[in-house]
């Protein structure tokens, strides 16, 4: 496996596997990889010739008082795993490298990123756009792997895809979690021991929505206050939103007919998780 630091390495290696018949897998992270993310590796290591996981914390899109210089890093420790899981590349490149200092492009989107994460995080997936978009761009992949814990970003790349006619197979993967249920994220590193356990709240509540979908209710305000309801008896959780969307444009929906995302975002002490599940009436 090869650690590249430079966008014109990086394409060379990629126009030689192209030259010799290879698929290739792209699998987008910000590093300090956990099982969730080796998840994703092993599926796109199963389903490509040549795999590249890029290792990259994207300044543009973190909000000014947000954690980009406390976002945990451990490169060797990334490299080991992503050795493990398959990959051929890791591609880690400085923020120099990405973006040019006089820099004035950036990707938008009108629809989807105002609601959920973008309500709190305006500028969050202009960021993400953005350097999802120059990664194609780079690594030109058959196939991208992202995960249903950012369950926004997924439905954001899936249609910037969609509209900007990129040759890419999105393919999402379930969420993988603790023993006791806690969604695997980077962030979980910041959360001390009280509030490790205070973070169970946000997949016990949302089990208790899914329970009452399961069970046969249809109000969507019913099911996320008890959700709503639950995550309150927890003192640290500050919750920043609770809503249930229609799966494809995020829009809040008052009835549950066909696929739906139940989605949470929620501070624990100072750290702010995300947790979701799907559901679908129909199926
Ligand atoms: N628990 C998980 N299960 C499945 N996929 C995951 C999980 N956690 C992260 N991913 C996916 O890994 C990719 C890279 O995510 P990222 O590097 O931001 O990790 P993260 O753990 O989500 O970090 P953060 O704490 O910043 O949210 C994304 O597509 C994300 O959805
Ligand atoms: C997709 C991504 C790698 C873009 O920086 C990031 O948002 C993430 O890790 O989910
Ligand atoms: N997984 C999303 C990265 C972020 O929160 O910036």
């Amino acid at each position: 496996m090869q650690i590249v630091t430079t966008i014109e390495e990086l394409r060379s290696i990629v126009k030689w596997w192209r030259g010799e018949g290879h698929s290739v897998g792209l699998v987008p992270t910000m590093g300090y990889l956990h099982e969730g993310h080796k998840s994703l590796i092993v599926k796109a290591v199963s389903e490509n010739d040549r795999v590249v996981v890029s290792d990259f914390v994207n300044p543009t899109q973190f909000g000014a008082n947000e954690d980009l210089s406390t976002y945990p890093r451990d490169m060797e420790r990334d490299a080991a795993l992503c050795e493990a899981a398959g990959a051929d590349v890791i591609f880690h490149p400085s923020p120099e490298e990405m973006y040019l200092e006089d820099n004035c492009t950036f990707v938008d989107m009108n629809r989807l990123t105002k609601g959920l994460c973008g309500k709190t995080r305006p500028t969050h997936f202009s960021g993400v756009c953005t350097v999802v978009f120059k990664l194609f761009n780079i690594v030109t992949p058959d196939r991208a792997y992202f995960g249903q814990k950012d369950a926004q970003q997924l439905a954001v790349i899936r249609r910037m895809v969609r509209d900007m006619n990129f040759n890419v197979r999105i393919v999402g993967c379930p969420i993988v979690r603790e023993a006791d249920g806690l969604a695997m994220s980077s962030r979980n590193a910041y959360l001390n021991e009280k509030e490790r356990k205070a973070a169970l709240i946000l997949h016990k509540s949302l089990v208790l929505g899914e329970e009452m979908l399961r069970a046969g209710e249809r109000d969507a305000g019913k099911v996320r206050d008890v959700i709503l309801k639950n995550m309150r008896t927890e003192p640290l959780a500050r919750i920043d939103y609770v809503e249930l969307v229609d799966a494809k444009n995020l829009e809040p929906v008052k009835k549950i007919e066909g696929p739906i995302l139940a989605a949470t975002a929620v501070y624990i002490g100072k750290t702010r998780l995300i947790d979701n599940f799907h559901y679908d009436s129909e199926a």
